[in-house]
């Protein structure tokens, strides 16, 4: 990632519909700003490395991740990557809640450009892993939160993909599964995958990640390898702010 900046444009031209618009237009009082999520993000991960990306709330992590994903274009600076990415956003994204946990494994395995053969030969250790044996049949819409996410990270995770990118979705699983899916990743590392992840839970960082960055206001206040140390330095900067 080089020099990466990313802008949102706000306003009030999304709710005030075409004529409005115009009218404003002409009238010289339309009003938007520039954003900026991002500002000059640069850093350099290798196959293997496990990034923990943390900061404050509106900090500009999963503006990152969506860049990342291929889901935002950066406004400036580039992107490089290398190899088959897959992406866990926000819970329930790239699923239909009216077709059932089966039919969804298998259109999410065609999104991500798996054939049916292939997919037919993960389907059941993804159901199994996900512990959704019994919900086969069920629409995806029926699930509780912990289960999609469930599914979600097992699709994901089980087919092998070269960059996994994770946006708080181990959270949202219980203490069991968290256990089990945080052991997959360190399976799917130590088989060569990247991985990044987003998380508001230092533990699962320092336990976890190789590298780590830490984002404040879109800006990247540390990049390093020295997690724990970055960990305690943004922990002192979370008691300040509490105070
Ligand atoms: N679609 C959008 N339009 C305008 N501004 C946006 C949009 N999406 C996000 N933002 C703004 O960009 C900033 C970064 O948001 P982002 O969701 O990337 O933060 P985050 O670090 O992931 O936060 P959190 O920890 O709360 O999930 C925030 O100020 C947010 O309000």
């Amino acid at each position: 990632m080089e020099n990466v900046s990313i802008k949102y444009m706000v306003g009030d031209f999304k709710s005030i519909g075409f004529k409005e618009y115009v009218l404003r237009r002409l009238k010289g009082n339309y009003d938007t700003k520039e954003f900026w999520a991002n500002k000059h993000i640069s850093f350099t991960l290798n196959k293997g490395d496990m990034l923990g990306i943390i900061g404050s709330n509106g900090a500009g992590k999963s503006t990152l991740l969506k860049a990342i994903s291929g889901i935002m274009v950066p406004s400036t600076g580039k992107i490089e990557k290398r190899g088959k990415l897959v992406a866990l956003l926000e819970l329930g994204s790239g699923f239909d809640g009216d077709l059932t946990v089966k039919e969804n494994t298998y259109l999410r395995g065609a999104m991500l450009g798996y054939t049916r053969p292939f997919m037919n030969s993960k389907y059941n250790d993804i159901i199994e892993f996900a512990e959704l044996k019994d919900f086969q049949d069920r629409p995806f819409k029926f699930l509780s939160s912990g289960m999609k996410s469930r599914l979600a990270f097992s699709i994901a995770s089980l087919i092998n993909p070269d960059i996994l990118i994770l946006d708080e979705v181990l959270s949202v699983g219980d203490g069991a599964f968290r256990k089990k899916s945080e052991k997959k990743m360190k399976d799917i590392i130590s088989g060569g995958a990247t991985t990044i992840l987003v998380s508001h839970s230092l533990n699962q960082v320092k336990s976890m990640c190789n590298k780590i960055l830490w984002l404040e206001k879109g800006k990247m206040v540390q990049f390093g390898d020295n997690v724990q140390n970055i960990c305690s330095e943004y922990e002192k900067f979370l008691d300040r702010k509490a105070k």
